[in-house]
Parts: structure tokens; C-alpha cells; sequence
């Protein structure tokens, strides 16, 4: 069984190649040139790795033709949200046009692939109290241009499906973290800082945005077993939520990271860390999930904490 993993050097493709290779399945996966390749260095005698750009249709057509996979997970995105404010044009343009790329290619060589699409919580946006925890038929009232690239990214899944037959699986994740989370994501980035603190390397200042806002934290080793299982047991074309059923303030998950560190600290808000709409609750229904998949979560939201603490403490 052969799968082709999009953005492996990215924080989930890189777990994702790890939950693959203990399958004993076949892993290709795609970078850029400028991709970091830290993550993978560990699996690097172990996967394929082949240059390709998603947004070029022809860079897409000669992967797909020349390794034509079985499975496809199609991880690779500009996922950070606040960015998508700075290039909305850039976030559309690479999370859209990358996956219709693909889609056409995997129906120009008619490859009877599996393909699991990452579309994300942030579609629902806007959710009113009463309407938690989220299920699938939520309205979707998407707060940012990354948002709105997912909501296409997501239906052009069912479209796909409907006009052409191929058989995608929409997976509407909710938040992940664990070990090897980019910095940028608020619990990487809180976690980062208490580290620098820890060793000195920074005033015992703690900057943070917005901790009002509520969310639904998942492990990213559930979320790829999660994206494997999609692909065995779920329906082409349906979508299903992926969550841990249960939320926290920003500043609650604050609060747990602290209390695995000695560090005593200051919280300060950093303006720039505010942005101009922020969803302010997710919390997933993934009952749908579990009813086709057996899916559930298992690691503890404190052990996920715990491990992405350690991992940037084993930083240099
Ligand atoms: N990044 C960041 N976020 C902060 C900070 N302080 C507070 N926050 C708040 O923390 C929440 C989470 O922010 P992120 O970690 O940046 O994630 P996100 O915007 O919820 O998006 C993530 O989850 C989506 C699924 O719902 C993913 O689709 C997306 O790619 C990303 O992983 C937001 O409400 C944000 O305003 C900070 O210093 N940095």
C-alpha cells in the first residue's frame, strides 16, 4: 500500500508519516525547496520525499502520474489564521487552487485513490452558545480568509465527490498540538515562552492575545490516526468532525502549562496578538466520527501539554 502524504515536513504530515510507517505502508511525500526539513529528518531513510509545487497543475501531474498512490492525505496548507489576514489572497490561492490541482490530476490518470482532505472548525466561526458542542450540519459562518479557504477546500471535496465520484473523505478538525507544533500556534508559542524562561533565556514576561476564547484540543497523534481510520472506514464524501468534546479558555490552558514549570511569571497582552475577528468558541460533537470510525480520543489534554513542553525543552 503505497500513500502520498502532502506537506510531510509540516507539524502534522510529519506525525502522519510516523502513524504510516508503523502501519507498514509505503510513504511519498511532497515539499517545497524552502520547506524545513527538521521534522523529518528522523524518517528520512525511511520516506520518499518528491519536490512538488501544489499551486503549478503541472508540478501535481507529474507526481500523481509517476507515484499514483492508493491514499492520499492532503495535509499541506497555509494554516495559520492571523496570517491569512496579511495574504488573504496568498491563503486562498494556495489551500484552494493546491487541492483542485490535485483532484484534477488524480482524475486525469483516473487513480482510484482514497484522498482525505484537512478542512477545520474554523469554518463553523461564528457559533452561538446554544449551538455547542458542534455537529456537522452546524451553519458555517467562517471569521477569516483562512476560514473561507477551508469552506472551499471542503466542498469542493463533496462536489468532487458528487460530479466525479472520487472518493474524499472531509475531515473538519478541530484545534491540535503536541510535540513539534509550530510557534507560531498559541499553545507552541506559550509553551516556547515559558521554556525560554525556564532557561533564561527571556525576562519572566509571558506575551499572550486574546484568552477569552474557548477551545477543543486535540492530540495530533489521535488526529492521525483519526486521518488514517477516515480513510478505512469513512464514507466518500461525507464529512465528520474530529475533536476531543471538551473546550478550555486560552487562559486555562495557560494555567495547566504553568503548572508543569516552576517558572513564576507575568502575563502581558500584545496588542498585535489580538485579531480583528477571533472565533471565540469551538467545541466539537465527533460522535458522527466514532459511529462510522470507532474513533476516539485517548491521550489526556495535561499529557499533550506535558510532551510539548518536553519538546521544546529538548530544543537547542
Ligand atoms: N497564535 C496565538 N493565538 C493566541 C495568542 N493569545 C491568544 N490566542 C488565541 O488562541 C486561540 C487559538 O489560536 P491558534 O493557536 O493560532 O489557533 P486557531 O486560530 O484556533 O487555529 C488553529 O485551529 C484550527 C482548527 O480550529 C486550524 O484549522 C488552524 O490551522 C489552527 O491550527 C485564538 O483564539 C487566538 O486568538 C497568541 O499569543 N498567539
Amino acid at each position: 500500500m503505497k500513500a502520498l502524504v502532502t506537506g510531510i515536513s509540516g507539524f502534522v504530515g510529519s506525525h502522519m508519516a510516523e502513524f504510516l510507517l508503523h502501519q507498514g505502508v509505503e510513504v511519498v511525500g511532497t515539499i517545497r525547496n524552502r520547506s524545513r526539513m527538521d521534522h523529518i529528518s528522523h524518517l528520512r531513510k525511511d520516506i520518499r520525499l518528491a519536490e512538488c509545487e501544489l499551486r503549478d497543475p503541472f508540478s501535481v501531474e507529474t507526481l500523481i502520474g509517476q507515484e499514483k498512490p492508493e491514499l492520499i492525505f492532503h495535509l499541506a496548507a497555509q494554516s495559520f489564521v492571523p496570517t491569512s489576514w496579511n495574504s488573504p489572497i496568498d491563503t486562498i490561492h494556495n489551500n484552494v487552487a493546491g487541492q483542485v490541482n490535485l483532484f484534477e490530476a488524480v482524475r486525469r490518470f483516473e487513480l482510484p485513490a482514497k484522498i482525505q482532505i484537512a478542512c477545520s472548525s474554523e469554518e463553523y466561526g461564528q457559533v452561538e452558545p446554544e449551538e455547542t458542542p458542534i455537529r456537522e450540519t452546524n451553519p458555517l459562518r467562517p471569521l477569516s480568509p483562512y476560514a473561507i479557504s477551508k469552506v472551499a477546500q471542503d466542498y469542493l471535496g463533496y462536489q468532487y465527490f458528487r460530479s466525479y465520484g472520487l472518493h474524499v473523505v472531509r475531515t473538519i478538525t478541530f484545534n491540535h498540538t503536541g510535540p513539534r507544533r509550530g510557534e507560531n500556534f498559541v499553545t507552541s508559542n506559550f509553551a516556547k515562552q515559558i521554556v525560554d524562561i525556564e532557561k533564561g533565556r527571556k525576562a519572566p514576561v509571558i506575551h499572550v492575545g486574546n484568552l477569552e476564547a474557548k477551545r477543543d484540543f486535540t492530540d495530533v497523534r489521535d488526529v492521525v490516526r483519526g486521518y488514517w481510520l477516515a480513510l478505512e472506514k469513512g464514507q466518500p464524501g461525507e464529512n465528520y468532525n474530529i475533536a476531543s468534546g471538551t473546550c478550555y479558555t486560552i487562559a486555562e490552558m495557560l494555567n495547566t502549562l504553568l503548572s508543569f514549570s516552576n517558572v513564576d511569571i507575568e502575563v502581558q497582552t500584545d496588542p498585535s496578538r489580538l485579531r480583528p475577528s477571533d472565533v471565540q468558541i469551538l467545541l466539537g460533537d465527533y460522535r458522527k466520527f466514532n459511529e462510522a470510525t470507532g474513533w476516539k480520543p485517548e491521550i489526556p489534554f495535561e499529557r499533550t501539554m506535558q510532551d510539548l513542553l518536553q519538546y521544546w525543552r529538548s530544543q537547542p
